[in-house]
């Protein structure tokens, strides 16, 4: 897989007191992607979404015609996949070859297929190993998607599972997509999703050393003061040692 980032505010040579991953999983809905991205803006941090790397790689599939049930053949799309993604929290532009995918992405089309490749064992440890080497490329960085905390980055200095009930969930994917989404579409792209999700990766319980940041009762002001909270506690514990 051909991966290439416009990187984010902070990635340079920082010495390595100056290096820090933030890993956030969580499932669909509880609000990775926005909370992190804003997270990230304000640290000064430069912001991955991983999950937009399953997304792109699916509608790479679809576009090449790849049968997404054919674990060998979607591996071998993932590895050719022409991956261009942003880690700029305030400018998210994921490109595959020449094509703007940022929005098509998002499509229901696309959340409704995307299992298929999130769980196809060998996709993952393409993606995976592209994920890695943004990851540590990056010299303060905010990741997010459903295996960070415990696969991609388990050493990350700031680990937090994410999480908001599945009422909170539907609700903020019904606001988020707008009117046309019917009760049945939202399920299949919020709850069902995790279910199949679930057969790969464990993001509804935290792993040992994860914290849990419970988003139900929050504001999204709030859920974000929580993350950068945590955030400043571990470099000011960091500062202390030095
Ligand atoms: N604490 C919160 N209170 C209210 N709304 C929130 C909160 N956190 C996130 N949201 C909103 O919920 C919606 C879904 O959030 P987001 O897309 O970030 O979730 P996600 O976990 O990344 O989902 P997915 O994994 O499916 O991409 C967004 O519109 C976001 O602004
Ligand atoms: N680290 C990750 C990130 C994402 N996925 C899967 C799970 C989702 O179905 C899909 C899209 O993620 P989203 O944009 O909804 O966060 O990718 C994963 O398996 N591992």
């Amino acid at each position: 897989m051909s991966t290439s980032t416009q990187q984010g505010p902070s990635a340079a040579t920082e010495p390595d007191s100056d290096r820090m991953v933030v890993a956030v999983d969580g499932p669909s809905g509880s609000g990775k992607s926005s909370v992190c991205r804003a997270a990230a803006a304000r640290l000064g941090a430069a912001y991955l979404d991983t999950g937009a790397m399953y997304r792109a790689a699916t509608w790479y599939c679809v576009q090449q015609n790849v049968a997404l049930r054919d674990e060998d053949a979607v591996a071998v799309a993932v590895e050719e996949l022409p991956l261009n993604i942003s880690t700029d929290p305030q400018h998210q532009i994921i490109t595959v070859g020449e094509t703007d995918v940022t929005a098509e992405i998002r499509a229901p089309q696309i959340s409704e297929k995307v299992s298929d490749v999130a769980t196809n064992r060998k996709a993952r440890q393409v993606l995976i190993g592209a994920q890695r080497r943004i990851i540590d490329q990056a010299g303060f960085i905010v990741a997010e998607g459903r295996d960070i905390t415990t696969v991609v980055a388990p050493d990350a200095q700031v680990r937090v599972l994410l999480t908001a009930s599945a009422e909170a969930r539907l609700r903020r994917r019904g606001a988020q997509l707008g009117d046309g989404q019917s009760a049945e579409a939202l399920k299949r792209q919020v709850l069902d999703r995790d279910r199949r999700d679930s057969a790969t990766t464990n993001f509804t319980e935290a792993a040992d050393g994860v914290a849990v940041l419970d988003s139900s009762e929050l504001t999204f002001d709030e859920t974000v003061d929580s993350l950068i909270g945590r955030v400043e506690s571990v470099q000011e514990t960091a500062a202390d040692g030095l």
